[in-house]
């Protein structure tokens, strides 16, 4: 399959805001790819703009505050998806479809129940919440992630593992948490699965408390995959590092000759993934 026949799909609702910089960012590694309105998969909207999750080879929940963050962050959004399109997207997930959700799109597949989803597709209710940054305020900085995963998450086969790239986060909701007596279990699981994809570092790897770790995050984790490495939940925007200029360190161009910023990588690999196995 070649790139350009490779469908994307960015999907938001009202409050969304992040649409437009998430389409570009595969649209620029050269897929095809349409923002639309949730209404669009699930009401009586015209013919011509009435689409079907199965149209799409990837689908991707942008960053933003859906719905205003009313309820929690991501919840609204979350409940009008379920409600209307759980077995679909449930095929979605279990045909091994990739599912990229971007901050408040991480926030949105936790209410779904896809993430951290232990042992289940989705799972009825969340396993897991991101809760208020411990600063109880909304944190907005360039954030480094230590890539963690083992080779299970589609979406960083290009990252090497132990590899510190800088992407950027900014939210006031990046607290994962896991019910209050399961924590080390959930930990120990999801280590065990390889399903933890970044945690936050500092450059040198040797702090990891605020304002490093922004959120006070479990494990100081950023960003986790199902235990089918094809959903990928993560708080920090890689859309936002798509560029080399896109950094503040600009000592950086040794590193990425190609003008690349650290957040390609990550729509690269998951393109790269669906060209071999679709
Ligand atoms: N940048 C975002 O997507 C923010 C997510 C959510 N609105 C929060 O503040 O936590």
């Amino acid at each position: 399959m070649d790139t350009k026949d490779i469908k994307v799909c960015v999907l938001r609702i009202e409050g969304t805001n992040c649409e437009d910089e998430t389409n570009e960012a595969f649209r620029m590694l050269g897929a095809s790819v349409e923002t639309i309105h949730l209404k669009q998969l699930t009401s009586d909207v015209s013919p011509a703009l009435r689409r079907s999750l199965e149209d799409y080879h990837i689908l991707a929940f942008p960053g933003g505050f859906s719905a205003g963050d009313y309820v929690r962050a991501g919840a609204i959004f979350a409940a009008r998806m379920k409600s209307a399109l759980a077995g679909d997207l449930q095929k979605f997930v279990e045909s091994g479809k990739p599912v990229l959700g971007i901050c408040n799109g991480f926030q949105i597949l936790v209410e779904l129940g896809l993430l951290p989803a232990m042992g289940k597709t989705m799972s009825d209710f969340p396993q897991s919440a991101l809760y208020t940054n411990d600063s109880a305020r909304f944190e907005c900085r360039p954030t480094f992630l230590r890539h963690d995963n083992r080779g299970r998450c589609l979406f960083t086969s290009q990252i090497p593992q132990g590899k510190v790239l800088m992407i950027p986060s900014a939210h006031a909701e990046g607290n994962l948490k896991f019910p209050s007596d399961m924590q080390s279990k959930y930990l120990e699981k999801l280590e065990e699965n390889d399903q933890i994809v970044f945690r936050y570092v500092n450059p040198n790897e040797d702090e990891v408390s605020y304002p490093w770790c922004p959120n006070g995050s479990i494990s100081q984790i950023a960003g986790i995959c199902n235990e089918g490495g094809n959903v990928l939940g993560l708080m920090p925007h890689p859309e936002r590092v798509m560029f080399r200029f896109q950094h503040p360190d600009w000592t950086r161009s040794k590193e990425c000759p190609d003008g690349a910023g650290d957040g390609r990588a990550v729509f690269q690999s998951v393109l790269d993934s669906v060209k071999k196995s679709f």
